[in-house]
């Protein structure tokens, strides 16, 4: 009974702590399979925008409120990372990559990546990436078109049905492994980027966002390593892994500090001044690894996985598919694919990701930030090494915000004609220093893979029957659902 009111003091209120797995017990009461609607619950029931809560061991605080969340994502001292199993499984059992590292050893290896790989077209607008994934788009639709060239293509096409998410898979990360390595993988070795998009699809369901119960009870490896999940979790892993320790090898054997062909050579010559120079360094070939693990993941997860929800909206919504239809006929024609400049003249599709990215919240509980100092929040007290989820879910079903939050409707973001940015106040990529380092990456390739998808079909469900209700959301470190088929009609 102690034990289960033990918490900081003046902590915000929350449910109390059972055995071993503290008030996880009463979050899966609230919402098993979804934390977002157990933390709704918990908010009210406690009623309250902070709620303080024992995660097995780690005292947590989930953030219900928009101000509040805005505040956490804008104050440094919110912005660590939690040392756990999951993070380390990954990385060769250090702290490495961008995700989950922080502090000192975060800060330059977030902003070395991103300044150079800028260079390569990462993070702005950039006619060779962009040129890059527009012939990436052409296979994808020459596909739907034509159907499976080489056998492992059966996997994802089958006469007119196309297999999400992995139908969209290809486009994002060549672009991504274009930028790393200035090369992409060519047709007939799809079946690579297939099986890492697979890899990590697997990761990502066999956690959630505050890193399930394997992370709380990392004993559970060791006495039931495939019912914890973490088989799973590093047969995941191992399929991205394995693919970019081969690129950095390759560049690694052919590298010339004096030339510089792409981004894995500019980070391996830095490594090679930085390690005669300081004793000690951020730099090396598994951290290497590691950041392009960090920048192909989402690539690989997260932005299909958004472009799939939007597909399984207009099954549910089949009015919103003739809109988008009738702007691309409008603004595009039908001679050539959709670019980047047509963005701005087409505010119906730019308003329909934006709102899907709101209304299926893709990380409903943002990647958890870590207080690094005793610090306090809202009046409460947030001790050292708290985990401090922002409940970004939350935000995006505000109904002070948005009104009508329960519904779809991709014209809040659209006044006089044109994309009202204003008005969008969603967060889906966070914000602050640990903001989502590929947003624009994210948002420029869906636009390009989606405006060219719909100008080149139309979908219609498998089975020819009206979509009826949603499929179940998966919880795992980003929100999916089953992988499905869906019919592509070519549009004449
Ligand atoms: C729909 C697509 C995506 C969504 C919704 C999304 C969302 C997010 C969110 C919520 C975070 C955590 C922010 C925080 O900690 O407060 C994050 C972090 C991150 N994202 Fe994305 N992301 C997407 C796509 C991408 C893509 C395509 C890339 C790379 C190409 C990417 C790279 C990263 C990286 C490296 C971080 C870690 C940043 C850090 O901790 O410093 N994301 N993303």
């Amino acid at each position: 009974y102690k034990n289960a009111y033990k918490r900081p003091e003046n902590f915000p209120p929350g449910p109390p702590s059972l055995p071993v797995y503290g008030a996880f017990w009463i979050v899966l009461a609230n919402g098993f399979g979804d934390l977002s609607l157990a933390f709704r619950k918990l908010g009210q029931k406690y009623n309250t925008k902070l709620i303080g809560l024992n995660m097995g061991p780690v005292p947590t605080v989930v953030v219900n409120d928009p101000h509040l969340i805005k505040e956490v994502l804008n104050r440094e001292e919110f912005d660590g990372r939690l040392d756990i199993i999951l993070t380390r499984l990954r990385s060769f059992w250090k702290k490495l990559g961008i995700f989950f590292t922080d502090g000192y050893f975060w800060h330059i290896q977030r902003r070395f990546t991103l300044r150079y790989l800028r260079d390569y077209g990462f993070g702005r607008r950039d006619d060779t990436l962009e040129s890059v994934v527009a012939d990436e788009i052409k296979v994808m639709l020459e596909m739907g078109y034509d159907g499976p060239k080489y056998p492992s293509e059966k996997e994802v096409v089958n006469g007119d049905l196309i297999y999400l998410p992995f139908f969209f898979t290809v486009p994002f990360v060549n672009g991504i492994v274009h930028i790393l390595s200035r090369k992409t993988v060519p047709r007939e070795q799809y079946k690579k980027l297939w099986s890492l998009a697979r890899g990590t699809l697997l990761f990502q369901r066999n956690s959630n966002d505050m890193g399930g119960a394997l992370s709380l009870t990392p004993w559970l490896k060791n006495i039931m390593p495939n019912y914890s999940g973490y088989n799973a979790l590093v047969k995941g892993n191992q399929s991205i892994q394995d693919f970019f320790q081969k690129l950095v090898k390759d560049a690694q054997e052919t590298h010339d500090i004096t030339y510089d062909r792409h981004f894995l050579d500019v980070y391996l010559t830095e490594m090679k001044k930085e390690i005669t120079k300081e004793k000690r360094s951020t730099f090396s070939v598994d951290q290497l690894v590691l950041t392009c693990v960090d920048y192909s993941f989402p690539a690989a997860s997260a932005v299909q996985f958004t472009l799939t929800f939007l597909v399984e909206r207009l099954l549910l919504q089949p009015e919103i598919q003739d809109k988008i239809h009738e702007e691309i006929d409008r603004v595009v024609g039908r001679d050539r694919l959709p670019n980047l400049d047509d963005r701005r003249n087409m505010p119906y599709v730019e308003a329909c990701i934006r709102e899907i990215l709101r209304y299926d919240t893709t990380v409903p509980l943002s990647i958890p930030h870590r207080a690094m100092i005793n610090t306090k929040l809202a009046g409460y007290d947030i001790p050292e090494n708290t985990m401090v989820s922002p409940h970004l879910a939350m935000l995006h079903m505000d109904e002070e915000i948005w009104g009508d939050p329960q519904n779809f409707r991709p014209e809040r973001f659209i006044k006089d004609g044109q994309l009202d940015l204003a008005s969008d106040k969603s967060l889906p990529f966070g914000a602050g220093r640990r903001l989502c380092a590929g947003e624009t990456y994210a948002r420029q390739t869906m636009f390009q893979v989606f405006a060219a998808f719909m100008q080149a079909f139309t979908v219609s469900t498998a089975d020819g029957k009206p979509l009826l209700r949603p499929a179940k959301r998966i919880q795992g470190i980003i929100t999916t659902i089953p992988e499905f088929w869906v019919r592509i009609t070519p549009r004449t």
